[in-house]
């Protein structure tokens, strides 16, 4: 059985629930050592894996727990709207400091890098990639290219205006083309992550819902308004 192997197998036999901790920047809670904090919490409580974004935030994290991380690099380019490790020099960054799989923009934007560079180097460094897409044609494109994982991360966030559900339906069509899908993206409630493991998701991924407390005051307060 290959090192990929193996981490799918981990991953997959833990249950498939994978904890973003990525607190909103300039948050009291964006300090490496409270997303450690989270990520342990996590891990303690089944979490099957992490999704980690930026270097001080993964090593924190990695001294701190076992279970597979999932390293990711946002950048604000001025040339592109791709923000996900879009660079071959992320991908080394985040294997140097500790992570296991990386994620990187899946889409067909105009990008500095392409995705079969970056899925290449991925596998060069003997990780897993997961490509975050946008749609069907997007996922497809990357399974074709030797993405491992095909995540539906970026679905409602190519354009100005994102839904408040997530994209069941692209985790249905995606799983029934023979991908291998992390459902990732608006899964706020334990119902809709549930529903996507129905679908065919191999795993789902819960961000705001467990580690972004202004997100979820927002959705209270918007709630408690009165009519
Ligand atoms: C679009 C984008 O940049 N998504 C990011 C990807 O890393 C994160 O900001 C999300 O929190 C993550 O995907 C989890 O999703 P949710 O927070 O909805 O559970």
């Amino acid at each position: 059985m290959s090192l990929i192997e193996k981490l799918e197998q981990r991953i997959q036999q833990s249950g498939g629930f994978i904890v973003s901790c990525q607190p909103i920047p300039g948050s009291p809670m964006d300090h490496p050592e409270i997303v450690a904090a989270m990520a342990l919490a996590a891990a303690q409580s089944g979490a099957a894996a992490l999704r980690i974004e930026g270097l001080a935030n993964l090593r924190a994290v990695r001294e701190k727990v076992k279970i597979p991380i999932i390293g990711i690099i946002k950048h604000d380019l001025e040339d592109s709207p791709v923000r996900i490790t879009p660079f071959l020099e992320d991908i080394d960054a985040l294997k140097e400091a500790g992570a296991d799989l990386i994620a990187f923009d899946g889409t067909q934007r105009e990008r500095p890098v392409s995705t079969e560079m970056l899925i290449n180097r991925i596998h060069h460094h003997g990780m897993p990639a997961i490509a975050d897409c946008s749609n069907a044609e997007d996922g497809m494109l990357c399974h074709q290219l030797g993405a491992d994982f095909i995540a539906t991360t970026l679905s409602g966030y190519t354009s100005i205006h994102t839904p408040v559900e997530p994209d069941l339906a692209l985790v249905t069509t995606l799983s029934q083309q023979g991908c291998k899908v992390i459902a990732e993206g608006r899964y706020n409630t334990p119902a809709q992550a549930a529903q996507a493991m129905r679908l065919g998701a191999w795993a789902v991924t819960v961000g705001s819902a467990i580690t972004r407390i202004e997100n979820i005051c927002q959705w209270y307060r918007e709630a408690m308004k009165p009519a």
